[in-house]
């Protein structure tokens, strides 16, 4: 599903009045209707509503919904924020047909002492603000979503909570923008859904088709992306009959250290069970019995140092490379790492450590070749690119660098970022919280190299292995509830996690 900026929606909304064609109060009674099914659907009739409305269509939105829900038989009281004079023109013609109707309340709010009181139970509906905000709120507004803010009571706001912004919010106070429980947004989320940062206004979000122009939809452009099942699905490669272990390539996973072998027997289980040919375990010499035990079906292959990275085996054997779960950042690793950097002409995934010894190693960035996969977290992105000024800075630098490095990036984490060549940018839906836990990118880290070993390119690796790690972190989750699980489990429900994805 793409993903679009707030300026391109009245562009989507104006192609789909005028050659669906639908009158755009028709449009806009069907994003209410929308809203108001989903409403239906959770609440029973004793449920009332406070429902906030301001001045523009999104205020529409909010008086339509008073509208339906009254029709419904749900007690409803609108608040009409007076921040101007001038309604737009459906919000007026709503608002208009809501006052014919004659069922429920309307008030005006010009100052605080205009709020009503809220009690327990009680569902704000948010229609402040949506997509066309074009600056932070004023205080008469800002000092109503406080107060909404500070009630106990469930929000709910329509198609983004008032104040935030649907792309770049660092200048913006998140503290003066809606909290919502949950966010319905039309049609698709807004780039700042997407955000870590910015969850705690959002809420819950759902997507709420309401029929815009499939043409225009296909035909816009953006930047943006989020991911799904079929998506997925169709970058999947066939296991062939006649294939032999040789077909689906040799991978090397550079891992462990003194102290840190778990990391490379996360990783390479992970990778065997990913669909890899044959994998070699590239350790130090202390971790031999351990891999040879705890993963029989990878090869090692031992350095010379008995606790960490100091050298690697012949590249030419190899169909793609691994490196960085747990190698620790010693002054030979790094030179090991270097060293590989400039040779290395093979499909490559970086993670962990090896991220952490370019971070510190700056210079060691132009290095990478191209095609290259870097998986780092927040903590690893900003050792690699120093501190962001929010979400949105931060993922136009990983754009940015993904195009001017021809690499892929994966920021992991929820609705994890994967970016490419282009500068396209795919968000991840699967995975939970769970999945925080140590050991869980070591994993991943298995599944890309296993991927790139098959031959799926590195933008298709990366996206196919983001996926499938959500997709079995999701399975562990609700077999064993997120808080027990560990790294082992997300390995554990892989091969269930394949077998849905190749249905
Ligand atoms: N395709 C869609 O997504 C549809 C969107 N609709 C609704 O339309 C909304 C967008 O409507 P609008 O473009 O009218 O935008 P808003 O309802 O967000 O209101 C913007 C209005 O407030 C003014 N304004 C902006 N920032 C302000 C601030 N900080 N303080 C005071 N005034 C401010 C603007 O000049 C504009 O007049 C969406 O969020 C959605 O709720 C629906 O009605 C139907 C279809
Ligand atoms: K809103």
């Amino acid at each position: 599903m793409k993903i679009f900026h707030s300026k391109q929606i009245p562009e989507i909304d104006a192609y789909t009045i005028k050659n669906e064609p639908v009158a755009s109060i028709d449009l806009m009674e069907r994003a209410s209707l929308k809203l108001c099914e989903w409403l239906i659907e959770r609440y029973h009739q004793e449920q009332s509503f406070k429902i906030f409305v301001g001045p523009g269509n999104n205020g529409g939105d909010g008086l339509a919904l008073a509208r339906l829900l009254s029709e419904a038989n749900f007690q409803v009281e609108v608040y009409l924020v007076k921040i101007t004079r001038h309604l737009s023109a459906d919000c007026q013609m709503n608002l208009d047909r809501l006052k014919i109707q004659n069922s429920s309340s309307i008030s005006e709010i010009s100052s605080l002492v205009d709020l009503p009181i809220f009690s327990k139970g009680t569902i704000v509906i948010d229609a402040l603000f949506g997509s066309g905000l074009s600056r932070p709120l004023d205080d008469l507004v800002k000092d109503i979503v406080k107060t909404i803010n500070d009630a106990d009571v469930e929000v709910i706001s329509i198609d983004i909570p008032s104040g935030l912004f649907g792309e770049d919010n660092s200048s913006n106070d998140l503290n003066n923008c809606v909290h919502a429980d949950y966010t319905l947004s039309f049609e698709f989320p807004k780039l700042s859904f997407l955000f870590p940062e910015n969850a705690e206004c959002v809420g819950i979000w759902e997507t709420l088709p309401i029929g815009l122009h499939p043409a225009v939809i296909e035909e816009m452009e953006s930047p943006y992306q989020l991911i799904d099942e079929n998506y997925i699905r169709s970058l999947l490669k066939t296991r062939l009959r006649f294939s032999h272990k040789g077909t689906y390539g040799h991978g090397l996973l550079i891992s462990g250290s003194y102290g840190k072998m778990g990391a490379a027997i996360l990783a390479s289980k992970a990778c065997l069970r990913s669909g890899i040919g044959l994998l070699s375990t590239h350790i130090p010499r202390l971790g031999y019995d351990i891999l040879q035990t705890a993963v029989p079906e990878s090869m090692v292959s031992i350095d010379r140092s008995d606790i960490i990275f100091t050298e690697y085996p012949n590249l030419e054997n190899f169909d793609a490379i691994g490196i960085g779960p747990g190698i620790d950042i010693k002054c030979n690793s790094i030179r090991a790492l270097e060293e590989l950097l400039e040779e290395c002409d093979k499909p490559l995934v970086l993670d962990a450590d090896a991220l952490n010894i370019i971070g510190a190693n700056q210079e060691m960035k132009k290095y990478l070749p191209k095609g290259t996969i870097l998986t780092p977290h927040i903590k690893e992105f900003e050792r690699l690119f120093g501190e962001c000024k929010g979400p949105f800075d931060r993922n136009e630098k990983q754009r940015n660098f993904s195009k001017k490095q021809s690499v892929v990036m994966v920021l992991k984490g929820a609705f994890t970022a994967i970016t490419d060549e282009n500068g396209r940018c795919y968000f991840n839906p699967t995975g939970n919280p769970g999945m925080a836990t140590a050991g869980s990118g070591d994993v991943l880290t298995g599944i890309i190299l296993s991927l790139l070993a098959q031959g799926y390119s590195s933008l298709h690796a990366a996206l196919v292995g983001v996926f499938i790690h959500g997709l079995a972190g999701d399975l562990a989750a609700d077999e064993y509830g997120e808080d027990a699980l560990i790294a082992s489990d997300i390995i554990s429900f892989l091969p269930q996690a394949w077998k849905r994805i190749k249905s």
